[in-house]
């Protein structure tokens, strides 16, 4: 097991959920709300952007994305936690949202996380079981690379120099 979590909310089509694929490869786990904990968790609407600083976070407790549909995107800024992390801006390459800018799935969005805080080879595996996966880190390299070596401080930056 790889400290990969998600909040299923029965949003999308289950067929179509990437973690429950994940699931099923052994590579993530289901949670509900109260197994959140102290779980990282990627939500759009955090206020704090994720960094390699988060690293430490990931090892003891856990990442976990919150599996919604983004045509209900309201219901999941209400949820609250207690360790939240906003993934700066990156490109979908996922066939539903490709080339959106911050629109991504819920393993892209894992897997960018994965890649920030320095855990590049489980980023590889998560994304390796998609047809369409590793092209989400070519298509993304440069500012994964620059976040994965900056500072929480310094993201902010970053973001702007690539994304305006
Ligand atoms: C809205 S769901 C959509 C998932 C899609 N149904 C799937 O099967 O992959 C995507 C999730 O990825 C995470 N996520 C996406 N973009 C993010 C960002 N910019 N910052 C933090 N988390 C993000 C959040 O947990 C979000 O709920």
């Amino acid at each position: 097991m790889t400290g990969i979590y998600y909040l299923y909310l029965r949003q999308d089509d289950p067929k179509k959920a990437t973690m429950r694929k994940l699931e099923r490869f052994g590579l993530a786990k289901r949670v509900d709300i109260k197994g959140v904990g102290l779980k990282l968790v990627l939500t759009p609407y955090a206020d704090i952007f994720l960094s390699r600083e988060d690293a430490v976070l990931y090892e003891k407790y856990g990442l976990c994305v919150i599996e919604g549909s983004w045509n209900k995107i309201d219901s999941i800024k209400s949820l609250k936690f207690r360790i939240e992390r906003r993934l700066p801006a990156l490109l979908a390459a996922n066939p539903v949202n490709y080339g959106k800018i911050g629109i991504l799935s819920s393993v892209e969005a894992t897997a960018a996380a994965l890649y920030i805080i320095g855990y590049w080879d489980t980023a590889y595996a998560l994304l390796s079981k998609f047809s369409w996966g590793l092209n989400f880190i070519k298509l993304n390299e440069n500012p994964l690379n620059e976040y994965s070596t900056a500072d929480r401080s310094e993201i902010k930056k970053i973001e702007e120099s690539y994304f305006g």
